[in-house]
């Protein structure tokens, strides 16, 4: 008998699909399998995530779409780890929960070293021959050199000097200069930008809330980092620094320059921006002067910690390139998180009805109100906007956490994790754990919590003594179950108490253990005080409210930093009458 041309046709769409659908039964077998018997005494590697395509693996699916792709292996696999064949590499996904605190608390047993390395050669274009210098420092983080490098040089340790100036020079009377000089250029600029006129009668149009704070926040975080030059010596650097940022998928792609000869190009505008900056503060720079040398600040190099690593590049032998690749890494993580974390809590707080006239009350009385001044201190213990801050956070945040296995017989959650694997998590995914977090209430009308993880909630973070329903994880379901909330008031917020017990292993904006963000409290800082003058200098109102509730998380910029919002946000705003 012979086939007729549809079922010749159909038998050859089978016997092309057929290894194909053979891989993804066999992978997705081996994985329950592999899952359901469990790893007693960490004798087996974590589960596969099945894949159809044999050797290409989850290649495609993850580098097309990350942020779909690892949601559902979170829900497939939970709390266990699994295995994510990417090209040649070993990638191992830790979940949030017990298996990532795991991570962290290990530490000692594990180093962000590699992929440090392939971020600087990637992200911010160190030459292989500077890389080197990364390479052979094998001597680890912590002030006693690692086993076999008890007598390297130790001018040459620069993953340990590097990781000892940041969190010393990002943290006490450091971190407290670099704030109050933040503030000051911060304020300054805002009583003077021309984009909102003097009068306190006459609104401006903005046309887009992000571009603005962005611009603000960028030029007085940077200036407070790097002195008083950069801009003067290269004023189109904001907007090449944010060209730069948005291109950062792409520079993690690895796609050479004849593909992606634009995204060469943003990079070297903004490197050559640096360099100028960084050759004029070395020529002029008085090296001799010690009180210059020990100053917090001084105009031409910056903050304390740009000069201290100045003399790490020096004394490693780092060429000129490479240290303004560096410097260039250094100012993307001190901004590139923060900016955009800082425009959700903004833009949320007048997306709530009654929170802009909730926060004004709470945060009044931390403002002189002859001078503008205020207690930064005191700003940063107020719980409501406090608790506003951790949300952005929870909210927004999206930036990846890699560490490698040192030893040969790693465990991680009872799983054998390979000498040369690559351990990655998201504190994306923790943040966006339903049976973890509280949504708060259910909605009488829809049958829907109030909150869902993927809203913004200002009071997340907050405990009313009142309120059995509030705290940020989870309750007992009779608990939602009981009587209608009333929105909550003034009054309210001043009995209220901020708190994070609990939830370390799905909150972890900054990483953890030994190598978590040393810029954490500057974030912080930089973060409340942003929002809080802003709201003590303008009147501020969404010119189109419905366009800014649809405002999300640009995906476009997942899985590299906190996600800015994926459409512009028009505001008006005018001063405060004094
Ligand atoms: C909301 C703002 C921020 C977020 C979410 C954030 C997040 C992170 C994360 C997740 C890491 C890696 C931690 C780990 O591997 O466990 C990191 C590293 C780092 N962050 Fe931040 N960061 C923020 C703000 C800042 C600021 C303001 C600065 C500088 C003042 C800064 C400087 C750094 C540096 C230099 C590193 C690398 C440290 C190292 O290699 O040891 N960050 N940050």
């Amino acid at each position: 008998m012979r086939l007729s041309w549809l079922d010749q046709r159909l038998t050859f769409a089978s016997l092309v699909a057929l290894p194909f659908i053979l891989t993804f039964v066999f992978t997705t077998v081996k994985a329950r399998w592999i899952k359901r018997a469990g790893s007693k005494n960490g004798e087996h590697q974590p589960p596969p995530a099945p894949y159809t395509v044999p050797v290409l693996g989850n290649t495609v699916a993850f580098a097309t779409d990350t942020e779909g792709f690892l949601r559902r292996m979170l829900k497939r696999f939970g709390e266990t780890p699994f295995a994510v064949l990417v090209g040649a590499d070993k990638l191992y996904y830790v979940p949030h929960g017990q298996p990532v605190l795991e991570m962290f608390k290990n530490s000692r047993d594990m180093t962000a070293k590699p992929l440090t390395i392939v971020a600087l050669r990637d992200s911010f274009g160190i030459a292989v021959k500077d890389l080197a210098v990364f390479f052979r420092d094998g001597s680890g983080i912590s002030s006693k050199p690692a086993e076999g490098f008890e007598d390297y040089n130790p001018d040459h340790r620069i993953f340990h000097i590097q990781h000892r100036d940041l969190h010393l020079l990002l943290s006490g009377v450091s971190l407290d200069e670099m704030t109050s000089r933040f503030v000051a250029k911060y304020t300054g600029r805002l009583d003077k930008t021309s984009e909102i006129p003097k009068s306190s009668d006459e609104w401006a149009e903005l046309p887009d809330l992000y571009g603005f704070l962005r611009n603000e926040m960028f030029h007085a975080a940077t200036e407070s980092l790097c002195g008083e030059h950069i801009f003067r010596l290269s004023p189109d650097f904001a907007r090449q620094f944010w060209d730069f940022d948005s291109k950062m998928i792409t520079y993690l792609r690895r796609l050479p320059r004849w593909m992606s000869p634009k995204a060469w190009r943003i990079r070297d505008e903004a490197l050559a921006s640096v360099k100028r900056w960084r050759k004029n503060a070395s020529e002029k720079f008085d090296s001799q002067n010690e009180e210059l040398a020990n100053a917090e600040y001084e105009p031409l190099w910056g903050a304390k910690i740009m000069r201290a690593r100045e003399i790490m590049f020096t004394k490693s032998e780092l060429s000129d390139d490479a240290r303004a690749s560096l410097d260039l890494g250094m100012l993307w993580a001190t901004n590139a998180n923060v900016i955009p974390a800082t425009l959700w809590a903004l833009l949320n707080i007048y997306l709530t009805p009654g929170l802009p006239a909730r926060v004004m009350a709470e945060t009044s009385s931390c403002f002189d109100s002859e001078t503008g001044s205020f207690d930064i201190a005191a700003l940063c213990s107020k719980p409501l906007l406090t608790s506003i801050y951790h949300e952005a956070l929870r909210y927004s945040v999206a930036l990846t956490i890699a560490r490698n296995p040192l030893t040969p017989d790693f465990k991680l959650a009872g799983w054998k994790m390979e000498l040369g694997s690559l351990l990655i998590s998201n504190p994306w995914y923790g943040g966006r754990d339903t049976g973890f977090w509280n949504t708060g209430r259910v909605a009488a009308s829809s049958g829907r919590p109030e909150h869902p993880v993927d809203s913004f909630w200002a009071e997340r973070f907050l405990e009313y003594p009142d309120d059995p329903v509030s705290g940020p994880t989870r309750k007992d379901e009779s608990v939602y179950r009981s009587a209608e909330g009333k929105p909550k008031s003034i009054e309210d917020d001043k009995k209220a108490k901020v708190t994070t017990a609990g939830v370390q292993g799905h909150f972890y904006p900054y990483g953890g253990g030994s190598k978590i963000c040393p810029g954490r409290f500057f974030a912080k800082q930089e973060m409340i005080a942003a929002v809080a003058v802003l709201m003590q200098k303008f009147e501020m109102e969404l010119l189109d409210p419905d366009t800014a509730r649809k405002a999300k998380p640009d995906q476009a910029f997942f899985p590299a930093g906190a996600l800015p919002p994926d459409r512009a946000v028009p505001v008006r705003m005018k001063r405060r009458k004094l």
